[in-house]
């Protein structure tokens, strides 16, 4: 049965000329066409529409790595001193001890979108110092840190925190423990102490922030394979496409909604090329995002000569990566299937890859049920049963 959702994809894109992209005009055309006939152009202008950013300055936005020098605070120092008034001269020791230092605290927030907003040092409040009349100076404040959810926190090479869920938190730098005051060195061997201790100073760690985008599906495919049009196609993601490769810099997530209210998030990652593990093309920063998802598409250009062997690099890629990430569930998806060449070029890839390839169309719409359908499926079997557990 075909789901519901999929007879209301939004607005259908055409594909107009070379490498454009066109909205069908709707009627009744906008307030902005039918308010050039009338006199008072003033009273019924359109907002203004905010700009879209470009992809340059998308990725210039757009920060998924980080090193960031952490400081808890410093804690109060102790005082000494003693309590002395009218006709109670001798009164006895009475500093009160420092405040400790606040902790440097990552937390995982799902308003936070990238890493761009962390900055490279933070240091944490300081405790007070004691007073008299034994006094305890104030404690530091803790010092929250916003990071996306999916951040992995490292020190050097080792894995110290994964905040992977929203309101995951992490102390980052621990606070420096208050000093003493006189009055605790108070003993019956001692009764007047003046030794009183300075506040520790906060820990200090050097963090390397890393963030790994979060979704069920990842798209891995060759620039050009038609993975933005497709995240498009069947999300209301709008990331950008064009006839040129590398047209995506940063990962998009797109949100899918299924007939049962299941959403399902797709990444559209950046292309691959050959030799991407050895940094070729954009490089490895991105085969990083796809270790978190937990099936994945590989889109493949079916209008290409031998389509098959773009599976194939693309598999060999994720494996040097890391071993293991071909054999994650994934789906075969061959793209531009209104194309006459691709459509000649299918049975050999079936005959290659099995029958379970989904050949679509991402510019005409044509098959996307197929792909939504064995989305679905994918999602209920391995994160369904992930939640269960
Ligand atoms: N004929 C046809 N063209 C398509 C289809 N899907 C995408 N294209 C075209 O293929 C070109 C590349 O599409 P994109 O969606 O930008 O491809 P991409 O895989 O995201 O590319 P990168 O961002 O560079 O990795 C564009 O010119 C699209 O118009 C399709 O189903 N049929
Ligand atoms: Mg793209």
């Amino acid at each position: 049965m075909v789901p519901s959702r999929l007879l209301s994809l939004g607005p259908r894109t055409v594909h107009g000329g070379v490498g454009r992209w066109t909205q069908v005009q709707r009627w009744p055309p906008s307030p902005r066409l039918l308010s050039d006939s009338c006199g008072d152009h003033g009273k019924h202008q359109e907002p203004p529409r905010k700009k879209l950013l470009s992809e340059k300055k998308l990725k210039r936005h757009f920060v998924d790595h980080r090193r960031v020098l952490v400081c808890g605070g410093r804690g109060g120092d102790g005082v000494s001193c003693f309590h002395s008034e009218p006709r109670k001269e001798f009164g006895g020791p009475d500093g009160g001890d420092g405040g400790n230092g606040g902790h440097v605290v990552l937390r995982a927030d799902r308003q936070v979108k990238s890493l761009s907003s962390v900055l490279s040092r933070y240091q944490g409040f300081h405790g007070e110092s004691g007073g008299r009349k034994n006094c305890f100076g104030r404690s530091g404040a803790l010092l929250y840190v916003q990071v996306p959810v999916g951040t992995l926190v490292k020190e050097g090479k080792e894995v110290v925190a994964d905040l992977s869920c929203p309101g995951d938190e992490y102390i980052a730098a621990l606070g420096g423990a208050g000093g003493k005051g006189n009055r605790f060195f108070l003993a019956n061997e001692n009764r007047a102490p003046v030794t009183c201790t300075p506040g520790q100073p906060g820990q200090e760690r050097v963090l390397f922030l890393e963030l790994k985008t979060m979704a069920h599906a990842g798209m891995v495919g060759f620039p050009n394979a038609g993975k933005s049009s497709l995240l498009r196609a069947i999300s209301n993601a709008r990331p950008a496409v064009a006839s040129y490769p590398f047209t995506t810099l940063k990962p998009h997530v797109g949100i899918v909604h299924c007939e049962d209210h299941q959403q399902i998030a797709v990444a559209d990652i950046p292309g691959l090329i050959r030799g991407a593990h050895q940094n070729r093309g954009l490089g490895s920063t991105f085969l990083r995002h796809i270790e978190r998802c937990r099936f994945l598409l590989f889109v493949v250009d079916l209008s290409e000569p031998e389509p098959w062997t773009q599976v194939e690099d693309l598999k060999f890629e994720l494996e040097k990566h890391e071993a293991g990430l071909s054999e994650r569930p994934h789906v075969v998806v061959a793209n531009k299937i209104d194309l006459p060449q691709a459509r000649a070029a299918l049975p050999q890839l079936r005959a290659r890859l099995g029958p379970s390839v989904i050949a679509l169309s991402a510019a005409t719409g044509e098959n996307l049920e197929a792909l939504l359908l064995r989305l679905q499926e994918l999602h209920s079997q391995h994160v369904g049963a992930e939640l269960r557990w």
